[in-house]
C-alpha cells in the first residue's frame, strides 16, 4: 500500500511498559489495536490513569512502544514527526515573545523565511480571532485567548495529524464550548486527522466521528462508537438532540463500567 493510501495512524498489538522509580514494571498500554483514517476526528475516552496520554505519546514518537507496531501515514514512527501537531492542557508558549512571534516560531524553526512566516502567522491569528492581539505577551491574555494562540501556533505548521490531550479541560464551561466550535470550524478546512483525548463524554460525542472507549488500565480498546450526527455541528445545540442523548447513553453503559472498575481498584488500594 502506498503511504498516500494508508491510514493516518495504525497501532497493532501495541504495548508500553514503564519502569517506575522503585524499579517495578508498570504496563500502561496493552495489546492495543487502533486505526485512524485520514481526515477523521477520533475522540478517546477512558477512566483516569488508564493510558490515554501514553497512547498519544506513542503516536507522537515521544515514547517508543515496548511491543507492537505504531505507524503514522504508513511509516513506522521513528522520533517526533514533522507533520504532527500537539495541543495539550497546558500550552507551551515562549513567555518572553509576543503572540505573533510565538505563532511564527514553528515555521521559522522549519526554515520558512521571516516575511512568509509572519504572513502565515498573521493569517492564523486572524482565523482564531486574535488579529488585534499580535503584540501582546502571553501573560496579558485570558485562558481562552491563550488556547487560541496554541491552536494558531499548531495549525500554522499545517499538520496532517493533530494530537490533542485534554486541550480544553482548564477552561470554563462557556469558553470550552466556544473553543470546541472554533476547533471544528478550523479543522473542517484542513483535512487533518485528529486524536482528541478527553474525560468529557459529551465533548467527545459533540466533536468526533468516532469515540474510542478504553478499558481500565492497562489501556486497550474496549469499544468503538461511530457518531452519526450530521456536520457542521454546534456543540451547544447538538447536545440537545435526541440522537445525541441516545449515543451518550450507549457509550456511557460501556465507559461507566470501566470507570467503576478503576474506582473500585482505587478503593482497594487505599484499604
Ligand atoms: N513515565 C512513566 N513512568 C511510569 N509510569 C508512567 C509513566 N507515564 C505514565 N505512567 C503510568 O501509566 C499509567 C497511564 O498513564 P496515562 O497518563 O497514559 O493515563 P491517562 O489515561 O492519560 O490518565 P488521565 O486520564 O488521568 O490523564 C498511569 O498509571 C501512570 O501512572
Amino acid at each position: 500500500m502506498s503511504s498516500q493510501m494508508s491510514p493516518a495512524i495504525e497501532l497493532r498489538g501495541t504495548s508500553k511498559v514503564f519502569r517506575t522509580p522503585s524499579g517495578a514494571l508498570h504496563t500502561a498500554v496493552r495489546d492495543l489495536d487502533l486505526t485512524v483514517e485520514r481526515g477523521e476526528f477520533v475522540a478517546v475516552v477512558g477512566p483516569t490513569g488508564c493510558g490515554k496520554s501514553t497512547t498519544l505519546t506513542l503516536v507522537s514518537g515521544l515514547e517508543e512502544p515496548t511491543e507492537g507496531d505504531v505507524r503514522v501515514a504508513g511509516e513506522p514512527v521513528d522520533g517526533v514527526g514533522e507533520k504532527i501537531g500537539f495541543v495539550f492542557q497546558r500550552d507551551a508558549v515562549f513567555p518572553w515573545r509576543t503572540v505573533l512571534s510565538n505563532v511564527m516560531a514553528g515555521p521559522r524553526f522549519r526554515g520558512v523565511a521571516k516575511a512568509e512566516a509572519k504572513e502565515r502567522a498573521r493569517e492564523w491569528l486572524a482565523r482564531v480571532g486574535l488579529a488585534s492581539f499580535e503584540d501582546r505577551y502571553p501573560h496579558q491574555l485570558s485562558g481562552g485567548q491563550l488556547k487560541r494562540v496554541a491552536l494558531a501556533t499548531t495549525l500554522v505548521n499545517d499538520p496532517e495529524l493533530l494530537l490533542m490531550d485534554e486541550p480544553f479541560s482548564a477552561l470554563d464551561v462557556q469558553t470550552r464550548a466556544l473553543m470546541s466550535d472554533e476547533l471544528l470550524e478550523l479543522w473542517s478546512g484542513t483535512g487533518a486527522s485528529v486524536v482528541f483525548v478527553t474525560h468529557d463524554l459529551e465533548e467527545s460525542i459533540a466533536l468526533a466521528d468516532k469515540v474510542v472507549v478504553m478499558t481500565a488500565g492497562p489501556a486497550t480498546v474496549k469499544e468503538i462508537f461511530e457518531i452519526d450526527l450530521p456536520r457542521p455541528r454546534k456543540v451547544e445545540s447538538v447536545r440537545l438532540e435526541s440522537r445525541f442523548v441516545e449515543i451518550y447513553r450507549e457509550i456511557w453503559s460501556s465507559l461507566g463500567e470501566e470507570v467503576r472498575i478503576t474506582r473500585e481498584r482505587g478503593a482497594s488500594d487505599v484499604a
